[in-house]
């Protein structure tokens, strides 16, 4: 059995984001039977308080012994089912920071509960019947969303948009073994098999899993998003492209060359992808200790991003050091960023631009102007091959175990019909078509092994 199966009893763990930055509100979540007996332990609600479910009490969190207040807060309580977890759930909203929340979450682990896992309150919410896994997941994603439209398609996720038709697809295929097997068991008294319509309904479920795959790769991107590092020479302008692009003064930006030493990050939306923008510092050789490790990383940022951005100063040209960079470059995904297009001529961004083959990998800006931006991101869309995922519907969106066991439905439902077509036993035709109903039952969970659990909750973070 899984780690995260074995356990039970009542959970505990701060739901709210605990990081440097204070928020004004911090929760405690607790979930199991002995929820409503840690709150009665730990919260005074002075006055004629009633303790109903789905009520809210004002009062103030004791340390039960000595009964020394550790917070003035909000009690929250949610009695089975009607809870995310479907168990008794009670919630302290404390005080932000961490001192409030660490201290509640010690009483609670003091009086009862143990600290819950990763995912371990929607894990429950799976096991109790609440959600689906597709449900599940769309859960980690809305919580990882980076665009408005990665939420959108989250919450559709979460709403059953996936997990509906893969339930039909699974119910489809379980009344065809049913047919099936009613031969099987009852050969005499039935009509023949019409293996005609038969393979004729395989082929109609095939088609409805390969539009369900076409979306794997959009799902991809609006989930994990894109990776651009900026790469060039020094004093080119790619901080300045940074700071026009996000708006901001992210980058420091100086007349001197080599200015940028580490790589800087900023998190921006194109066309609905979440995208990573790394500017880079400038690369030459340096005998400069810093600078050189600063140059190591830009090397490294651009072998890792998906899109290398290769800019060069316009005014400048295409000098022997750029052509050294972009041999570095070239065999990565690539767009050439001809930059400072203010201080040159259309015959010289001409020349210039013919040193790149591909029409739609080549873009003009003055960064220092805020221009060119737009035409950047159109580069960007057009490179990644799916357009604009704003305009797109994006309801439903698959993620890579999903279209893993997509693909293997498939494959399976090929060899019923071969099976079928070579005249093999009816006993033959069962054994794939179980395969499918199998593998689209382990999308929503219908079917379920510890190892895909274990996969999709560890994911998740403490608290969720
Ligand atoms: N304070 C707080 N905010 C939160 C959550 C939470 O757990 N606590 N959520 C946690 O993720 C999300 C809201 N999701 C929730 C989903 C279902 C239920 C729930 O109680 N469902 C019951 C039906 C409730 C009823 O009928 O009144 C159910 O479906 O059985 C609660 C929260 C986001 N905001
Ligand atoms: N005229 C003009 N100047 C620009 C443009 N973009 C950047 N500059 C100037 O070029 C200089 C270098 O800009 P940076 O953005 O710091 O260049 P960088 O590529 O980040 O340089 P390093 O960090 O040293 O690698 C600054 O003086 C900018 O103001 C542009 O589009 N037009
Ligand atoms: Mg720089």
């Amino acid at each position: 059995m899984s780690e995260l199966l074995t356990h039970t009893g009542t959970i505990a763990a701060i739901a709210t984001a605990v990081v440097p930055q204070q928020g004004s509100v911090g929760i405690v979540r607790v979930s199991g039977d002995q929820a409503l007996a840690i709150a009665q332990t730990l919260f005074y609600a002075p006055g004629k308080q009633v303790w109903e479910s789905h009520r809210i009490l004002y009062g103030f969190i004791r340390q039960p012994q000595t009964k020394q207040i550790i917070d003035e807060a909000l009690l929250l309580i949610m009695k089975a089912p009607r809870s995310f977890t479907r168990e008794d759930v009670v919630e302290f909203h404390c005080h932000g920071g961490i001192m409030a929340v660490q201290q509640v979450l010690q009483l609670c682990l003091e009086n009862g509960a143990r600290l819950a896992q990763p995912g371990e309150f929607t894990l429950r919410a799976f096991l109790n019947g609440r959600l689906d896994l597709t449900q599940a997941e769309s859960i980690a994603d809305l919580v990882g969303a980076k665009s408005p439209q990665a939420v959108q398609t989250a919450l559709a996720g979460l709403r059953g948009k996936l997990a509906q038709p893969i339930r039909n697809l699974r119910d489809q295929c379980l009344d065809i073994l049913a047919e099936i097997e009613a031969r099987i068991d009852f050969e005499e008294d039935l009509p023949p098999l019409d293996e005609q319509r038969i393979i004729h309904e395989i082929d109609q479920i095939s088609l409805a899993i390969n539009q369900l795959l076409a979306t794997k790769d959009k799902g991809e991107l609006l989930r994990t998003g894109l990776k651009v590092a900026i790469v060039g020479r020094p004093n080119v302008g790619k901080s300045s492209l940074l700071n026009a692009w996000s708006q901001s003064d992210r980058a420091i930006v100086t007349d001197l060359p080599g200015t940028t030493r580490d790589v800087v990050e900023s998190q921006l939306v194109v066309g609905g992808i979440p995208v990573q923008v790394l500017d880079t510092a400038g690369i030459r050789e340096t005998a400069d200790q810093v600078e050189k490790i600063g140059v190591e990383r830009s090397r490294q940022a651009a072998n890792n991003a998906d899109l290398v951005l290769f800019t060069i100063d316009g005014s400048v040209g295409w000098t022997d050091a750029d052509q050294e960079i972009y041999e570095q470059v070239k065999h990565r995904p690539l767009i050439l960023v001809i930059n400072k297009i203010d201080l040159i001529s259309e015959t010289e961004k001409e020349t210039l631009k013919s040193r790149i083959q591909n029409p739609k990998s080549k873009i003009e800006t003055a960064a220092a102007k805020n221009q060119g931006i737009d035409d950047l991101e159109a580069a960007i869309l057009e490179s990644v091959e799916v357009g604009n995922v704003e305009a797109a519907n994006m309801d439903l969106a698959i993620n890579q175990r999903q279209a893993a066991a997509l693909t293997k439905a498939k494959i399976d439902l090929v060899q019923v019909q071969e099976t079928i077509k070579n005249q093999l036993p009816l006993d033959f035709w069962t054994i794939d078509l179980r395969g499918a109903i199998y593998a689209l039952g382990e999308i929503t969970g219908e079917e379920v092994t510890e190892s895909v659990l274990d996969r999709i909750f560890s994911r998740f973070c403490i608290g969720k």
